[in-house]
Formats: C-alpha cells, structure tokens, sequence
C-alpha cells in the first residue's frame, strides 16, 4: 500500500512538473504583430548605417524593415532562432547576398555614409573594407603565406617581397597565429588544424586591412579550445576593426560583444548593451528566447 502511494506521488509530482514547464512556455508569435525595435539600435559614432532593409528570396521576404548602426570598433552580435534571418542580414553589409540569383536587398546601407549599393560602386574593393570569415574554414589550396598574401596581391597593395613578407607577418600576428606557422609559411594552408586554418582565414581577412569583419558563426565547426582562442581574437580584432558576429551561441554573445541584436521571424526585435540582453532583457521575445521558453 505504502509502496504504491509513493509512486502516486512521484508520479502527481511529475505531472506537476510537466504542467509548469508546458505554463512557461510561449507560443510563437504571428510577424505581423511584431512592431518596431526596442533598445538602442542607433549609435552616434556608426561606422556601418542600415535602413529600412528588406530582404527578398524570390516572392519570400526574410527580412522586414530592419534598422542598426554599428559603431566603430564595436562588436555586435547577432542572435535569434534558426531561420530569423541573422545571416541574410549580415551578408547584406557587404553585398554577399549579390551572388545569390533569387535574392532582392531593400533600403538604405552605407559604411561611413557612402551607400554600398550604389550601382556605380565596385563589390570587389567593398569587401576589402567590410571582410568576411564564414563557417567553416576555407583556406585556399595554396601556402599559408599565400593564403595571406592573396588579397594584398590582387588589390595590388603592394608589388614588393619585403612588403608582402611584412603584410604576412603583421596580419598573421594580429590573428594570433604566427608563432604556430612561422617555420612552416609555405605548407598548405589546408594541413593546418580546423581552429589554425579559422585563424588563418582570419588572417587573410585583415591583411588587406578591412574596416568592418563580418563574421557568421565563425566557431560552429570547431572544439571548445580552438573556440576560446577565436572569441579571445575577438576581443583583441575589436581595438582596431568593427566586428559584427552571427552566433547560434549566447554564450559567445555574451563573451564577445559590446551590443547584441536579437531577430526574430525576420525582424530585429531588441538591440541593447549585451549585459542588458542577457540579464535584464527589454522585450519579452527577448527574454522567452535567452531562457529557452519557445514553443
Ligand atoms: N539562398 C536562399 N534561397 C532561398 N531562401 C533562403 C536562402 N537563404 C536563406 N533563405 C531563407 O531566408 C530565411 C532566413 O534565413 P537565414 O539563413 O538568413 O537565417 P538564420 O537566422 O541565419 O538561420 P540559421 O541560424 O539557421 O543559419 C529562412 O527562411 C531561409 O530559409
């Protein structure tokens, strides 16, 4: 009799449990009734001004009416859940989004007050000043040296040894990475561990001395260490660039920005002081995503 109450209990105490976690969590709200930014999307010393931005794949809108500054040497993150539209957004700040066939940008995007999609401006020097590290590591099939040197060569940064020797050098420095590859400049880029060749296409990046390094989830295909060496890299990267991160990672949000955005269904709900965001969150959305409470 005893036994069999005992387990009625732990069974009532169960359901219990259920009926809570199912109170807490939230439906997912329709876009449509979804108004507005709350926080401080908007900054006096922007280094990056976006406006009224819509973003088209064929007849389907990803993003609506989305408006963020980044402030020099800011880092910004971009958070929310898988599909709300982080990465498109990001690939709009240096016209990635050009070379998918299907996709229309709408809105106002300049970089220190020149519209970046000025038909008249050339992509290829853009992405020199707002650069790009991807997901996965892509080194190039070439020496780490030239994998650094390729971009000071093709934007004809200079024509001499001692000079791209330098270039090499200075940026492999900055990406933390020269005193593990700097016996070995000219073995392939693509021997080198995932977080090393991560580093080095950081590397590549800054060698031809951008302004603005977009990053979309530049950890997720690493281990934890090579992780903390990145986000590590981050922080130094932010005293000299202007960094705005994708992360499915709130954690790494929280390590490594100064201001974090969160989207939702393509729209940018909240923008405030990571601390903020992530102990005192301004819009409910906000809140039911950092602690897990989407339905
Ligand atoms: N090349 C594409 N063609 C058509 N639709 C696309 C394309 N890329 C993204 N989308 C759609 O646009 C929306 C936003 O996708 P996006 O990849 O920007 O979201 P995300 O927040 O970065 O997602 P995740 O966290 O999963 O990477 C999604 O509905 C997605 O299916």
């Amino acid at each position: 009799m005893e036994a069999t109450a005992s387990v009625d209990n732990a069974v009532q105490a169960e359901e219990n449990k259920l009926k809570t976690m199912k109170e807490d969590v939230i439906e997912q709200p329709n876009v449509d009734d979804i108004e507005g930014t709350v926080g401080t999307p908007f900054v006096e010393n922007a280094k990056m001004s976006m406006r009224d931005v819509n973003v088209f794949y064929a007849e389907k809108q990803a993003i609506f009416n989305v408006g963020l500054d980044i402030g020099k040497n800011e880092v910004v993150a971009m958070i929310g859940p898988s599909g709300c539209g982080k990465s498109t957004f990001l690939r709009c700040l240096n016209r990635m989004n050009d070379t998918i066939d299907i996709c229309r940008v709408q809105g106002s995007l300049t970089l220190e007050g020149q519209d970046i999609y000025d038909p008249k401006l050339d992509v290829v020097p853009l992405r020199a000043r707002v650069g790009m590290v991807f997901q996965k590591p892509n080194p190039f099939p070439k020496s780490i040296y030239d994998n650094v040197a390729y971009g000071p060569r093709i934007h004809g940064l200079t024509g001499r040894k001692a000079e791209l020797d330098e270039i090499v050098e200075t940026s492999l420095r900055k990406a933390s990475l020269w005193e593990e590859v700097k016996d070995r400049l000219h073995a392939p880029g693509t021997g080198l561990s995932g977080g090393q060749q991560q580093r080095l296409c950081i590397a590549r990046t800054i060698a031809v001395s951008p302004e603005v390094i977009l990053m979309d989830e530049p950890c997720s295909a690493l281990d934890p260490i090579a992780t903390a060496k990145i986000e590590e890299l981050i922080a130094e990267l932010s005293e000299n660039f202007t960094i705005a991160i994708v992360t499915h990672s709130m954690q790494q949000a929280a390590r490594v920005s100064n201001r974090t955005a969160y989207f939702h269904l393509g729209k940018l709900i909240e923008v405030n002081d990571t601390e903020k965001v992530f102990t005192n969150p301004e819009h409910e959305l906000t809140e039911a995503y950092i602690t897990g409470r989407f339905g």
